[in-house]
């Protein structure tokens, strides 16, 4: 059995959330980015999170949405943790935990070595990283669009917090991503669709099973 931690993003349905949750899922993302195909409203949002508390850790996905935004998902929905995935400053992440409470993970988007280097400033303020593939040019997301990068990059990072990488993965290639970068934790969204924003309870449990065999 490995030890890798996964988190499964952009869920908006029961069903697949308790597939999730089942499988063991450490981290369940919900999405409240209104572009994304994964979008949950609060209301949604606040059923999962119910589903989910105390069973895995629950992260609200956001992209540099204001101090009231962050504040009614709080509110509502009580995550554990944000995930800030837009263009946040270190200073903003750093303010988030002070006023929230939670913990905060921050997206560095990668497509090359020197893109790392940015991790180095939010390290100091964020409780983990996600290295996630730079979008491609002219997507409206700046996740899940199911890219990958050079996994490779990764390799003997020393960072002195966690951090996952995420970016294309699936249940066919997730070995091989934790294999040639040496990653303790794997983030996962188009990689468990059947369609555009439709999760897949199957794919899910592929995904899982094959963390689990690496
Ligand atoms: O998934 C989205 O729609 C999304 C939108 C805005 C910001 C982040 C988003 N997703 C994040 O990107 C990673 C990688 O996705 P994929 O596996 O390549 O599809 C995903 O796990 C989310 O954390």
């Amino acid at each position: 059995m490995s030890d890798i931690k996964v988190k499964i993003c952009g869920l908006s349905t029961e069903e697949t959330m308790e597939a999730a949750l089942d499988a063991g899922a450490d981290m369940v993302g919900l999405m409240f980015f209104p572009k994304s195909p994964r979008h949950v409203s609060l209301s949604d949002a606040c059923k999962l999170a119910d589903m989910a508390r105390d069973r895995a850790e629950i992260v609200a996905v956001t992209v540099d949405m204001d101090l009231d935004g962050l504040s009614r998902i709080k509110e509502l929905v009580a995550p554990d943790t944000f995930q800030f995935h837009g263009s946040e400053a270190p200073e903003a992440c750093a303010a988030a935990k002070v006023m929230h409470g939670t913990g905060v993970m921050k997206a560095v988007s990668v497509a090359a070595k020197e893109d790392l280097e940015k991790a180095l400033y939010y390290s100091v303020v964020a409780d983990r990283i996600l290295f996630d593939a730079k979008p491609p040019k002219g997507s409206d997301l700046p996740g899940g669009n199911g890219v990958s990068y050079d996994w490779s990059l990764l390799k003997d990072l020393d960072l002195k917090k966690p951090f996952m990488l995420s970016g294309g993965l699936n249940a066919d290639n997730v070995a091989e991503a934790i294999r040639v970068s040496g990653v303790k934790e794997v983030d996962v969204s188009s990689g468990v669709e059947r369609d555009k924003g439709v999760k897949d309870s199957n794919l899910i449990r592929a995904f899982m099973a094959a963390v689990k065999a690496a």
